[in-house]
């Protein structure tokens, strides 16, 4: 890649810079300025000021558990950047984990700045400040995930002449490893040494049986050598078992293969922006960075802490990092709690200056103090995760909020499906109805959403996984969860959820139709030997779901769906048949076609796409899909038009084979990711169903919180989200890396994979039951809380040593036989 950038260009970057070119106006003036700001008066409080105090030319830390304003802080140094230190906006990043988390504190931004500005501008300042604040653009800090300022600095930094990059998503990186990386013919050659090697990998400690799933079983173990730096040289030397050599040599052709076709996965992004930054080749949008901030420090994995480290260094930037050692969530991804709890050490080694903190927040402004207390008793319920903790200890947080009168609810029921009823009664009475009133009057102002504004989307449902439908296992068919339930109960009253990621795009009845349709519009079966799909080497299970989306459409279309704009279905499929069968018709004018022209050339007769929020989502997923394989497929997503249709090596029936087996057998196959993220929002009017995960940074009046829907037996195959008694796969991923990760393996291996699986899982529940603000609801089933239950479960206050808190707090039998069932006093069952 050519250098456009020199840090020649910068010479003062190479000598140490002031920080800021004096200020607008003090930081004691900047503090009276926030308060006199309607929007933001009440902030911050005196343990936020020290933190907004801490001088930006010394790297700063801060930790605080959930609630305690973080963010804010954050948010508000931004703005004290601008307004002490006078820096522009575009000089200041700050990043944090999820997208949704980004676009949280790009609108707490531009609300609070905007604000700000405007009664900065009533203060006596300098004419020059005031034309400046006049036409600051708060806008322009560069705000969000590290990957996406990655893909952006990148992307926006080529030359003309340079060829676009493309981002890898997870299922089209695996279907190149399978194709380009070698693993084909490795697998075939070497099935039992790879398959032996990775079983402890798969979801069912058996060898993978097909190269779909040896691929993705590869992928999060590749994504590691680069994630963690492992030292891929001396894992694959040798004196090492083969497996490692295969798979580091399958690794080297990969990567040569991404890097010959300018495509990066998305570690391979990180890695490339940390490439440049050592060669100081650094991307124009961040170039003039002065000030680095991170939100979610704690989710920081080995690639990423070296990018912030570098890109402080080559911009002398002022550092400042949050974050919760206690919200850690993202070791799947390669996060490593000990980078955050190593971070002064670590900071002072790298970057030769020792920072400023720990900084302690300690009041909680979220949540009323019975939810602070459940959660602060929640997090210390298990003595084996008191070593996970950051050391030493940080401050218990406090409720700041007083009391709610709203206990913890707790729902428990025999099964799925009366829970389900039972909980859209609930939800029903609280934001469609007068309030939910406890029958025995435990709850004494009862519970009710907010009489002018208030909807669904104040509350939000959080699950380990928000799958309506069970995996098939041993070929039964699928089962469905919890959450199917709940969406038909909803349903049956007029109320909606919103769980994109609910179902599988292959399964839903639109999507469903729209594929057959396009099935039917470029490979119609009229082809002179039938259609194409039916004969093609792809899998059964393809076939079986095309053959059930044709079967959709064709339904659809008896239904005659009216013309839009005086044009008719049928007219566009045959526009498109004749052009794939014939290269004649109006469509012929051109030599090849996008395929997203076909889907979208379809939506108008179909307008649950445009309308629907998930149908939008859906549709974005269908788009992705087919964008996605134009990195790897062999006509780049394009229809071509065919010369010569009567032969198989025509280039026109090539390209829809192409098609067939790049972008709709990976659906029809489930492995496209939906990214319910592209929402801006959730709409008001429909009940939020998120992971927890995505819900770490957010906070909602009402969080129903699923602790155990699916748990009704002890059943080893859901042990490990529950009560794991192996260690998680993640886990195990990091133990077999460990001694060829320099630095970090040691660091990470201090407790076993046990120990930190059961610290993720703590981890998970605790964020989980942080977020409320008012009030917060446990659902599961009532098996769990038999007094004699052997379904032994993290969240309902199992220890790993197997004693379980809720048992012990209940009270105790006064006759011989126990109670039937658990009942800590915390807990206010309904
Ligand atoms: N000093 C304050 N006075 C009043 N409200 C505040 C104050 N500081 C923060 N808040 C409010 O408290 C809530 C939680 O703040 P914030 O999201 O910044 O916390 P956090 O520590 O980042 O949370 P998490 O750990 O869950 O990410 C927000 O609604 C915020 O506006």
């Amino acid at each position: 890649m050519q250098n456009h950038r020199m840090c020649d260009a910068f010479p003062l970057m190479r000598e140490r810079r002031s920080f800021g070119s004096g200020p607008i106006v003090t930081y004691e003036e900047f503090l009276r300025i926030v308060a006199r700001t309607g929007a933001i008066g009440r902030l911050p409080n005196s343990e936020q000021r020290v933190c907004l105090e801490a001088d930006p030319t010394i790297p700063t830390m801060i930790v605080a558990g959930p609630g305690s304003g973080k963010t804010t802080v954050l948010v508000l140094r931004v703005l004290r950047h601008i307004l002490v230190d006078h820096l522009r906006p575009e000089q200041i990043l700050i990043t944090t984990f999820t997208v949704k988390a980004a676009r949280e504190i790009r609108s707490r931004l531009i609300e609070w700045g905007e604000a700000l500005f405007e009664q900065a501008r009533t203060e006596p300042i300098s004419q020059a400040d005031r034309e400046f604040l006049a036409h600051v653009d708060i806008n322009r800090v560069v705000t969000g995930t590290l990957d996406s300022v990655c893909q952006e600095a990148l992307g926006s930094d080529r030359h003309a002449d340079e060829p676009p990059l493309v981002t890898l998503e997870s299922f089209a990186a695996s279907v190149i490893l399978q194709r380009r990386g070698g693993l084909g013919a490795s697998f075939r050659n070497n099935q039992a040494v790879l398959g032996a090697f990775l079983s402890p990998f798969t979801l069912d400690d058996d060898p993978p049986t097909t190269l779909a799933e040896a691929a993705n079983t590869l992928v999060p173990i590749i994504d590691r050598f680069i994630q963690d730096r492992v030292d891929v040289e001396s894992f694959g030397a040798a004196d090492q078992p083969e497996a490692h050599r295969i798979i580091r040599e399958i690794d080297s052709t990969y990567r040569r293969y991404l890097r010959e076709n300018n495509l990066l996965d998305f570690s391979g992004l990180e890695e490339a922006l940390l490439e440049r930054l050592r060669a100081r080749l650094i991307p124009i949008l961040l170039a003039d960075v002065r000030a680095v901030l991170v939100d979610e420090y704690q989710d920081t994995n080995a690639l990423q802490e070296a990018i912030y480290f570098e890109l402080v260094e080559a911009c002398q930037a002022s550092f400042t990092v949050v974050g919760d050692d206690d919200q850690s969530l993202y070791r799947f991804r390669g996060a490593t709690i000990e980078l955050f709890r190593a971070f002064i050490d670590r900071c002072r080694n790298r970057l030769g200056r020792a920072p400023a903190g720990p900084l302690y927040l300690i009041e909680n402004y979220r949540s009323t103090d019975e939810i602070v207390a459940f959660f602060n008793a929640f997090v210390r319920t298990d003595p084996n995760f008191g070593p996970a903790r950051i050391q030493p200890p940080k401050p218990v947080i406090r409720s700041n909020n007083g009391q709610g009168q709203v206990p913890i609810l707790a729902m428990f029921r025999p099964d799925s499906q009366t829970l389900a009823n039972d909980l859209t009664d609930f939800i029903e009475a609280v934001f469609r109805g007068s309030g939910y009133r406890d029958p025995q009057g435990r709850l004494i102002n009862g519970l009710r959403g907010n009489r002018e504004a208030g909807d669904l989307g104040d509350a939000v449902f959080l699950a380990s996984s928000v799958l309506e439908m069970q995996k098939p296992y041993f070929g039964n068919p699928p089962k469905a969860r919890f959450t199917h339930h709940l969406r038909n109960a909803m349903a049956s009253r007029d109320m909606q959820m919103f769980n994109p990621r609910g179902r599988s795009l292959r399964d839903i009845e639109h999507v469903e139709q729209l594929l057959g349709l396009v099935l039917l519009s470029v490979d119609p079966p009229d082809r002179p030997g039938g259609s194409l799909y039916s004969s093609m080497a792809i899998t059964n299970v393809a076939k079986f779901f095309m053959n059930r989306w044709v079967a959709a459409a064709r339904q659809f279309l008896q239904t005659n769906p009216p013309p839009v704009y005086g044009r008719t279905l049928a007219q566009e499929m045959s526009e498109w048949r004749d052009y794939c069968l014939r290269g004649t018709g109006d469509k012929a004018s051109s030599r090849d076609w996008p395929f997203l022209d076909v889907i979208y050339g379809l939506i108008p007769w179909l307008d649950y796409f445009e309308i629907d929020p998930e149908g939008q989502v859906y549709l974005e997923a269908l788009s992705r899909a087919a964008g996605q394989a134009a990195g790897f497929s062999a006509h780049r997503s394009r229809l071509v038009r065919p010369q010569n249709p009567g032969s198989p090596n025509d280039h026109g029936r090539l390209s829809i084979e192409a098609i067939i087996r790049d972008v709709l057998t990976p659906l029809a196959e489930n492995v496209i990711d939906i990214d319910e993220e592209i929402m801006p929002s959730v709409p008001r009017d429909r009940l939020n169903v998120m992971t927890i995960h995505q819900a770490k940074g957010l906070e909602f009046p009402l969080v129903i919180v699923d602790v155990g829907t699916d748990f009704t037996t002890n059943h080893p195959k859901n042990r490990f989200r529950r009560f794991p008694e192996q260690p998680s796969s993640t886990a195990m991923i990091e133990d077999l890396l460990a001694p060829f990760t320099p630095d970090l393996g040691a660091l990470r291996t201090q407790r076993n994979g046990l120990d930190r699986s059961f610290e993720d899982l703590i981890r998970l529940y605790y964020v989980a039951f942080s977020r409320p603000q008012s009030a917060l609801m446990l659902v599961g089933c009532d098996k769990a809380l038999r007094w004699t239950s052997n379904i032994k479960n993290v969240a309902l206050g199992w220890r790993q040593d197997e004693r379980w808190a809720w048992l012990d707090q209940s009270p105790r039998p006064t006759g011989r036989r126990p109670p039937a069932m658990v009942s800590p006093p915390n807990l206010l069952f309904v």
